[in-house]
């Protein structure tokens, strides 16, 4: 009430207009502010063009708070593009998931329209690390040596499972334990990138779990069985996929036997599983890197090893604009096969701003449900 409306510049539609729609392929996208909503939450709906029908989705996802006007595109026909003016850059870049694999995935299992909300982030950070392999062969252990010798790089996804905790396991630290009805209820309202039946429990990776790791600035690993590697791999999200391997079958049954953990029935049921593991760890596509957990001081330092191969990625960050505070905010001005072009809203020749610079389309094309990170910016001209 007597707020002011949301307004939104479109492809193919020269001045800002209050109709604050993206067509995208049959159908048109509008999204705009509930003037009668004193939350100012984000209304959106859905025409389908040769049906002439409305639909109103379920959002999932983080909501922005866009406050006054933005500009809108829409990228591969997969997401919208929605930048907020008047407000620093890396603050202001949002996607709306229309088409993504997660999207699609949340569309089968609700069965209804789903849209998603994504915020974009600039920069290239370094991949998550997902490790999977049969339960006792060492994951765990390794991943805890890496998180003592390198508490500030390296961050742990704490998933989620219904088991019950065991001796000297922390909530909140080693698992988020939970309730069944608790983790159906979170799965269903798409907070969740992965989850799987594993050994008897559900087990999951919260989008959430994911983002704070990476929030923290710190490289996140994940520790899932192979059906969960396999939905990271179908996700957005872009991963390094490493499997561990036993020396033997008779040493992982030693291992797990040793550790004292599960009773002889739930050892049965795990070694059985790891038979199926071991199988799949060679689908094709499935894992980047095997690693054979014999030695472990030597596993370690294999480990160690894979995990500095893309650091040099970080070296091309000086060609993008990192940090989204220095610059002026911008507002979208033109599309083409390869950069979206985006220019300066006001005069900001003092800051030294540029005036027009360049978003590089194939960097919003992986992203994941949370933030789309690894947007690369180049400046195309200064004042
Ligand atoms: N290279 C190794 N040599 C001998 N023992 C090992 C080695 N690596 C790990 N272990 C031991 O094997 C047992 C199982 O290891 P760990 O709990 O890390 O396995 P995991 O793969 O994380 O299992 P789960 O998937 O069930 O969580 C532990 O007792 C651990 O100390
Ligand atoms: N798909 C997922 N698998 C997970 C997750 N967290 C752990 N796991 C895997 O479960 C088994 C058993 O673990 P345990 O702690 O009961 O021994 C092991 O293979 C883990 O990798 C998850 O979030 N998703």
């Amino acid at each position: 009430m007597g707020e002011e409306a949301v307004e939104f510049s479109v492809e193919k539609v020269a001045t800002d207009c209050k109709q604050n729609t993206v067509d995208v392929g049959d159908k048109t996208y509008v999204i705009g502010r509930s003037d009668d909503d004193s939350k100012s939450s984000i209304i959106i709906k859905i025409l389908d063009k040769q049906t002439q029908t409305w639909v109103v989705p379920t959002v999932l996802g983080t909501q922005p708070t866009l406050t006054k006007s933005q500009s809108a595109i829409s990228v591969f026909d997969e997401k919208i593009l929605i930048i907020e003016k008047g407000v620093p850059l890396n603050e202001s870049i949002w996607l709306l998931e229309i088409e993504t694999p997660f999207v699609k995935q949340q569309r089968k299992i609700k069965g209804t329209e789903v849209v998603s909300w994504s915020k974009g982030v600039i920069g290239v950070g370094q991949k998550p690390v997902v490790i999977s392999g049969p339960s006792g062969v060492g994951k765990g252990t390794l991943i805890a040596k890496l998180m003592k010798d390198y508490p500030s790089k390296f961050g742990f996804s704490v998933s989620h499972t219904t088991r019950s905790p065991r001796e000297k396991e922390i909530d909140g630290v080693h698992y988020h334990f939970t309730e069944r009805s608790k983790i159906d209820k979170d799965i269903s309202e798409g907070k969740f990138l992965e989850f799987a039946h594993v050994h008897g429990n559900v087990y999951g990776t919260s989008i959430e779990a994911v983002e704070s790791v990476t929030d923290e600035g710190k490289r996140c690993i994940l520790d899932i069985d192979v059906q969960g590697a396999r939905s990271v791999r179908a996700s957005s999200l872009e991963a390094i996929f490493i499997f561990v391997c036993p020396p033997s079958f008779e040493e992982l049954e030693k291992r797990l036997r040793a550790r004292g953990t599960e009773t002889e029935e739930q050892i049965q049921k795990r070694l059985r599983n790891a038979r199926a593991e071991l199988d799949q760890s060679n689908s094709p596509g499935l894992f980047d890197h095997l690693l054979v957990n014999d030695d472990l001081e030597a596993c370690y330092e294999n480990l160690k090893k894979l995990l500095t191969l893309d650091d040099s990625q970080e070296d091309s960050i000086d060609f993008y604009i990192k940090d989204g505070k220095q610059t002026a905010s911008y507002s979208i001005m033109s599309k083409n096969d390869s950069e979206i072009l985006l220019q300066s809203e006001t005069n900001e020749a003092k800051n030294g701003a540029a005036s027009l610079l360049a978003l590089d389309l194939s960097s919003l094309s992986g992203g994941a449900p949370g933030r789309t990170r690894g947007l690369k910016i180049r400046s195309i001209n200064s004042f």
